[in-house]
């Protein structure tokens, strides 16, 4: 029950509302998450914080907060037995209509009055549908993340047990909230991720039980005075398997309320039953998309995503009866445990009061049941009310005041705020083993980088020196191959030349040879003719042959060597063409070129990242600071706001001091209007400026008018406002008279009425004023005021009735009839009075009003007729009353034959409720059969829409023998 202006959190954890983002000292590159949120950032040994939803969440905005207003649903318990039995007349106290979620409440009995619920349900409304209806939104909600509260108030027997509690284990169909709730919750949570938790406890005299550890008595409520935060530290906190574990956890703590309550005497509708279910959902932001393939390998090494937490409260209650303090006993622990009761459902209702009217101030701190509920009731969470209601008129003022409690909730409107929190520690360590390993890779990658760059720029001195190296020793051997090879080419050219010179001088030799050996045949020739001859030529040949011999040998010789420097020349050749192969060289120092450039680029794209790497450094440490600012302001923000509510308070306070010194009337006046608006509040300091009130300030007039029929709320001054009644000033009457009225409205105030003179006061207006307002509001207040049998004596002894009667002959307006009809009718309630109602012309007054035609006056005299018929009845039954009703005379059964089928269905049972119990008086027996009346009883003993009515009516019918001669007539 936060105050609309505090900070909320969900249990067992300090967590703030609002996201309040942080850079990281170190990170990775900047993720964003899933849905582009700005990714989340950690902040080093800070607690958990609550975050802005993401993948749980129905909504995907940013907004933190979404208005929903108290849900307030009535449940009518059907007739008991002990309803049947209860008098029939007043067994009308509440009509339904569920189709337009109204219901209409007969306001003390004359009167009625509409309200609207967010839903009405009958007798007949399912366990099921009420669950759907009340609880089913608020468990999604809470399923969501959103803390949620289902409560039910109402009178003790009126059905919250049944309706919140009940196990229903033979028959599924009777299960109540709790269980379906809990069946809900544990069908759409997995075991694996998600705990779901119970508390069992019972608020009885201000000290709180745990029901599922008995032992554990008088448990200390906790409040975080920084988030408004309620927990339970000594509650016994039981996690939940399944719902059959759950049901059986219900049970030992029925078992052990019921064991506590026996011990102390009382009941269990004497305490408060709060089940409290703790949620905790585990889910994972995925930042996949999002990421380089680096940071996915990265995110890998030190695990996938941040878990997020969704913590989330579900509160159903069971509240005590809410019934007065008259019918729940006034001695010894009755009274003190009614005072108990009284004391938390009081300031349940002041805090109500104070959220409806959205004060800054709300007082949770004066009870436990309040303290208990502050961060469940209004504030963040998400809230259901079911009122339970008895149909019996025994009942009304309970009945009504449990309906303006509900009608009440539902002006509160709640600020919901989810609250997602992620697992701060672990996602912080996480965050910090990112950062190292991100550093010591980045080192690891940097070092590696440098070590490659030293080795190639290494390799690469060492390719440089051995590509000069092979140039030279090319340069050289090519210089070696040009000089071999101009070496060999002259040489060539000389063996050429030689080979020439040798050639020409064969030619020679052979001409010589040819020469000789011609010479030689002419030498034969000679020989033949000479022996001298003979042997200078055989001389001469032998010389020849020497020389040619020596020629040949020569010849020979040249030509090895010819071979030889052709063989020279194939080698030179060889080696040429070497040395053209050995250009391939270039092709290696062309590869290693290439392998050069390329580690020179990779060198230079390690640079590069690693200067994109300290950029993004830089950035993460700038966003960091942004960040640390953002939440300095925050903090800022939030220390004004607390000084505004310290503001607003001491002018509170010092208004009040004010109020209690007035200086003079008009400020008086003044501050009365002001206050006025404040009023329910503030009465106790309205009370007090009434001391100084004087009539003679025109001023003080026209605040009188605006805070009197306030007041009417109220008992405080209530004697200044009788003495106003008999003013001199018209206009001062007329607001006492409200003011008077109103007060006369509650029961509990008409006693101090009476007491005060009010009654007497009452009465002298209705008989000496002729305004019509004073008429109007008098009758009614008299009306009220007519609803307890002492009031009813007084006010015939005082010449009501007569005075009554009088207005009523004087005046055409329905609502003062009205009034006037409604204060006769509940006299007519008590038989003591019947004679002198007649006597005093109340009874012809009544049946006369009837000329106006106006449906809620003949509501009121059908009224009236029933209640009179009815006591008629009872006396002659009895025996103390005789001879034929006192209403004949009057008129009364022509008047009831007349209005009999009118299409009120209250007035017409009224109507039938009256004929029937005249019909019981045998001496009334002649004029039913002269005015038609059995014929009218005939149809009422089959057509009454209520059957107890139907059954009387036959019973009368066949029990009179008139009756049944009538019958064979008609
Ligand atoms: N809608 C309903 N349908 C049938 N029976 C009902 C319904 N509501 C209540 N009852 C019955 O009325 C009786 C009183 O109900 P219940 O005990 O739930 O009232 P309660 O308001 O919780 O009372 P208490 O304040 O004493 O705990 C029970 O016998 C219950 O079974």
């Amino acid at each position: 029950m936060a105050s609309n202006s505090g900070t909320k959190s969900s249990h067992r954890n300090s967590n703030s509302d609002r996201q309040v983002p942080h850079s990281s000292s170190s990170s990775s590159s900047a993720a964003r998450s899933s849905n582009g949120h700005p990714p989340l950032r950690s902040k080093p040994n800070s607690a958990r914080r609550s975050v802005t939803p993401t993948s749980r969440a129905s909504s995907n905005n940013n907004d933190d907060s979404e208005p929903a207003r108290v849900r307030v649903a009535v449940r009518v318990r059907p007739r008991d037995a002990e309803d049947l039995n209860s008098e029939a007349d007043y067994a009308d106290c509440i009509e339904l209509q569920p189709e337009l979620k109204r219901l209409k409440l007969r306001k003390n009995n004359w009167n009625s009055e509409s309200y609207k619920f967010d839903e009405v349900f009958t007798e007949s409304a399912s366990q099921r549908r009420v669950y759907e209806v009340v609880a089913k939104p608020v468990v999604e909600s809470v399923l969501n993340g959103y803390n949620g509260t289902v409560m039910a108030y109402g009178q003790t027997g009126t059905g919250k047990t049944y309706t919140v509690g009940r196990l229903g284990k033979h028959d599924p169909s009777e299960r109540g909230i709790m269980v379906r709730a809990l069946e809900d919750i544990l069908a759409n949570t997995s075991p694996g991720l998600d705990t779901v938790e119970v508390s069992y406890l019972q608020l009885y005299l201000e000290s709180i039980q745990d029901l599922l550890a008995p032992e554990k008595n008088n448990i200390p409520i906790v409040e975080d005075s920084k988030t408004g935060e309620v927990s339970l530290p000594g509650a016994a906190v039981v996690k939940v398997r399944d719902i059959d574990q759950f049901m059986q956890l219900v049970q030992i703590g029925e078992v052990n309320r019921h064991a506590a309550n026996t011990k102390m005497n009382t009941e269990s509708s004497r305490s408060h039953a709060i089940l409290m279910v703790y949620i905790q959902r585990t889910s994972q932001r995925k930042v996949e998309n999002e990421v380089s393939t680096q940071e996915r390998d990265t995110r890998h090494n030190i695990g996938n995503g941040i878990n997020t937490l969704h913590k989330s409260k579900l509160l159903i209650v069971d509240l005590a009866g809410s019934e007065r303090i008259d019918k729940s006993g006034h001695e010894g622990h009755m009274l003190e445990e009614t005072k108990f009761i009284n004391l938390s459902l009081t300031s349940l209702g002041k805090c109500i009061n104070a959220l409806a009217e959205n004060s800054p101030h709300i007082p949770t701190r004066d009870s436990k049941l309040t303290r208990m509920l502050r961060d469940s009731f209004g504030g963040s969470a998400r809230t259901s009310l079911i009122i339970t209601i008895g149909p019996s008129a025994r009942h009304h003022a309970e009945t009504s005041s449990t309906i303006m409690f509900g009608q009440r909730a539902m002006k509160i409107v709640n600020m919901m705020k989810l609250k997602v929190e992620f697992d701060y520690e672990s996602l912080c360590r996480k965050l910090e083993n990112q950062v190292d390993y991100l550093i010591a890779e980045n080192e690891r990658q940097q070092k590696l980088r440098e070590d490659d760059k030293d080795e190639m720029e290494k390799k690469l001195i060492e390719y440089k020196n051995s590509f000069a190296e092979v140039e030279k020793s090319l340069d050289k051997r090519c210089q070696l191959f040009e000089k071999e090879n101009n070496r060999l080419v002259s040489e060539n050219k000389k063996i050429l030349d030689e080979l020439k010179l040798q050639k020409d001088r064969n030619d020679v030799m052979h001409d010589q040879v040819a020469r000789l050996e011609m010479n030689l045949k002419q030498s034969k020739q000679q020989q033949l003719e000479g022996s001298s001859y003979q042997k200078v030529l055989a001389d001469t040949t032998q010389m020849y042959e020497k020389k040619i011999a020596e020629l040949v040998e020569k010849i020979e010789d040249e030509h090895a060597r010819f071979e030889r420097a052709e063989e020279q020349l194939a080698v030179v050749k060889q080696i040429l063409s070497d040395h053209q192969k050995s250009t391939e060289g270039q092709e290696e120092i062309d590869d290693l070129r290439i392998k050069l450039q390329r580690m020179c680029q990779l060198h230079e794209k390690t640079v590069n990242d690693f200067q994109s790497l300290k950029t993004e450094n830089v950035e993460l440490l700038s966003e960091k600071a942004m960040l640390s600012e953002e939440l300095h302001k925050l903090t800022q923000k939030l220390s004004v706001e607390e000084k505004q509510r310290k503001y607003i308070e001491d002018e509170v306070a010092k208004l009040k001091k004010l109020v209690s010194e007035n200086v003079n009337d008009t400020e008086v006046g003044c501050l009365i209007s002001l206050l006025s608006i404040k009023f329910s509040k503030r009465a106790f300091h309205i009370s007090l400026c009434f001391n100084n009130l004087q009539e003679r300030s025109s001023i003080m007039k026209e605040n009188i008018g605006k805070v009197l029929p306030g007041l009417g709320n109220s008992m405080i001054g209530l004697e200044k406002i009788i003495a106003m009644l008999k003013s001199q000033d018209l206009d001062v009457q007329i607001h006492a008279v409200k003011a008077v009225a109103n007060l006369a409205a509650e029961d509990s105030n008409q006693e101090k009425i009476v007491e005060e003179g009010g009654l007497d006061a009452l009465l002298m207006l209705l008989g000496s004023s002729e305004n019509t307002t004073i008429h109007r509001v008098a009758s009614g207040a008299i009306a009220n005021l007519a609803m307890s049998e002492r009031n009813q004596t007084l006010i015939m002894s005082k010449g009501g009735a007569h005075l009554l009667a009088n207005i009523a002959s004087k005046t055409d307006d329905p609502q003062t009839l009205r009034m006037v009809a409604g204060a006769i009718a509940n006299l007519c309630g008590n038989q003591k009075l019947h004679v002198t109602l007649k006597e005093d012309g109340a009874i012809k007054a009544l049946l006369g009003m009837g000329r106006s035609g106006n449906s809620d006056v003949i509501a009121q005299i059908a009224r009236g007729m029933a209640n009179f018929a009815k006591c008629e009845s009872r006396g002659t039954v009895q025996g103390y009353r005789k001879g034929p009703s006192l209403l004949l005379e009057d008129g009364a059964l022509a008047w009831l034959i007349a209005n009999c089928s009118i299409t009120s269905a209250s007035t017409r049972r009224h109507i039938e409720l009256a004929l029937c119990h005249l019909a019981q008086n045998d001496d009334n027996a002649p004029a039913f059969v002269t005015s038609g009346a059995v014929k009218e009883l005939v149809r009422v003993s089959s057509e009454s829409t209520r059957e107890d009515i139907r059954t009387l009516a036959k019973k009368t019918l066949k029990l009179n023998p008139v009756f049944q001669a009538e019958i064979q007539t008609l």
